[in-house]
């Protein structure tokens, strides 16, 4: 087993920083000291680096099936795990969607092995809790999954006509999901309001890509994630909120959370980097754009910033659904299959690699949160909320050796030309960033050696995961 020293960097954890050698021996991290004279296999001088847990991204639809299983995503989990490394990414947490003709079961054994088989990084998979009317005895299944696959996260769909559950469906999904100590996901958009806007839309010749965002309104943002709150409650279940994007759905959460309601919400750097100004005149391209919930208009992306600085917000993660705008061979048709009629574009934006960096770049050097909440946000929340801390989400003695050692000092543009994600755009074209990892480690695999990228990386592991550990929200001062 190979030993590595990581020495003289500054580690950087949610609870606070330090400046002190990292020992690893194998997997695992053995050692944090200074002065201790250990002796290693290989050394990395971290002088004026930061030494932080590998990045965790809860939400990422890797080789994800649409449109009945017709047309996927354009990254798989080769393609995609790799791009996560260029970004300091070492875990990550994809979904299981029932594919027709198969049970979740057996669509969940099938994925599993697929990723397991292409991964180079760690990850788990969260089950996507069909309708009844597609699987009569789900619940037996998803009881089955938590048993025995380590399954603590379940999402649910409160949008999209071939996903989405009523509320009876919700409430006896979210009842259980709390029996077995499962966090309860939601895709939080009214689905109702947004097909019958999209209807309107087209009846009256608005169908040019932008117009995604008016199908897509706060109001039915903000209702659903209220709806999804008071079904959580009522059935005591602890509730995460993923890509929440409008400021009012996330004042519902800081209310919530303000009565003492076990809720989270994860928000992704589309939101908070990127705006409905940016593709409202791009024509056709603003394809590249369309996601659900929308990217919505600049004047929102302030109180986002402020949400997750004082705790509503506890998680960024990606929703990285990636497409070409171009056709590659091997895929059936992407982003531009349908210009200039948004209801058939598939939505979903990449963005796997470029997390860590778009949020260093806006909130640390932009002084919106310091390292430590940068820490929290990418790792540390995420490894509790989804059952997978202390092995993973922080750098201390007997955690998982997934690190990052970043350079802050670090100059970089962001380009799809430069990237590893198997998209040919990218949202944050041009981005000009300060902060870069420069090596990365998953469980001791050196993937990222000053940039450089392992020849022979070895498989990323499956990771069923414990209990959610849904602590009782500890409010942050300013929410108090
Ligand atoms: N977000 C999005 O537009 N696509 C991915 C699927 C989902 O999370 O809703
Ligand atoms: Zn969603
Ligand atoms: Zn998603």
């Amino acid at each position: 087993m190979t030993t590595t020293l990581i020495t003289g960097g500054t580690i950087v954890n949610a609870e606070g920083q330090i400046t002190a050698d990292v020992l690893v021996d194998g997997e695992i991290i053995v050692g944090i000291g200074v002065g201790r004279r250990w002796q290693a296999d290989q050394e990395i001088d971290a002088r004026g680096k930061l030494v932080m847990p590998g990045g965790i991204d809860a939400h990422t639809h890797l080789e994800y099936p649409i449109d009945a299983f017709t047309t996927q995503t354009s990254d798989d989990f080769a393609t995609g795990s790799r791009a996560a490394v260029h970004g300091g990414t070492t875990t990550f947490l994809d979904f299981v969607k029932k594919a027709p003709g198969n049970t979740l079961w057996e669509t969940f054994v099938e994925r599993q092995a697929t990723a397991e088989a292409k991964s180079i990084i760690d990850f788990g998979l969260h089950a996507i809790v069909p309708p009844t009317s597609q699987q009569a005895d789900v619940h037996d299944d998803l009881r089955r999954l938590t048993a025995e696959r380590g399954v603590t996260s379940w999402k649910f769909f409160m949008a999209y006509a071939a996903q989405m559950l009523d509320d009876g469906e919700l409430l006896a999904g979210m009842d259980l999901a709390r029996e077995l100590g499962v966090l309860s996901l939601v895709h939080a958009e009214n689905g109702h309001m947004v097909s019958r806007d999209t209807d309107l839309l087209i009846a009256a010749g608005h169908t040019q890509e932008h117009y995604h965002l008016q199908a897509h309104g706060h109001e039915q943002e903000a209702e659903a994630v209220h709806r999804a709150i008071v079904l959580a409650t009522a059935v005591d279940a602890p509730l995460y909120v993923v890509h929440v994007s409008s400021a009012q759905a996330a004042t519902e959460l800081a209310q919530a959370r303000a009565r003492g309601a076990r809720v989270w919400g994860e928000t992704c750097p589309q939101y908070l980097a990127t705006a409905y100004e940016d593709y409202e005149g791009l024509g056709d391209a603003a394809a590249g754009y369309i996601c659900s919930p929308p990217i919505r208009e600049r004047s929102n992306q302030d109180a986002l910033w402020t949400h997750l600085a004082a705790g509503a917000l506890s998680t960024v993660a990606t929703d990285h659904a990636a497409f070409c705008m171009a056709q590659p061979d091997d895929l059936p048709p992407q982003k531009l299959r349908s210009p200039g009629y948004f209801p058939k574009t598939p939505n979903g934006v990449p963005g796997l690699e470029d997390r860590l960096k778009v949020i260093w770049e806006l909130g640390v050097v932009g002084g919106r949160i310091d390292p430590c909440r940068f820490v929290d946000l990418m790792a540390a929340s995420p490894a509790k909320l989804f059952g997978l801390y202390p092995q993973k989400g922080t750098v201390s003695v007997g955690a998982d050796a997934d690190i990052v050692v970043w350079d802050p000092e670090a100059d970089h543009i962001v380009r799809a030309a430069t990237s590893h994600s198997r998209t040919d755009y990218n949202l944050y074209e041009g981005m000009r960033v300060t902060g870069m990892p420069v090596h990365v480690f998953s469980r001791g695999r050196h993937l990222l050696d000053d940039g450089v990228e392992a020849a022979d990386p070895g498989p990323g592991r499956y990771l069923a995961r414990t209990a959610s550990g849904t602590p009782v929200p500890s409010r942050r001062k300013s929410e108090r």
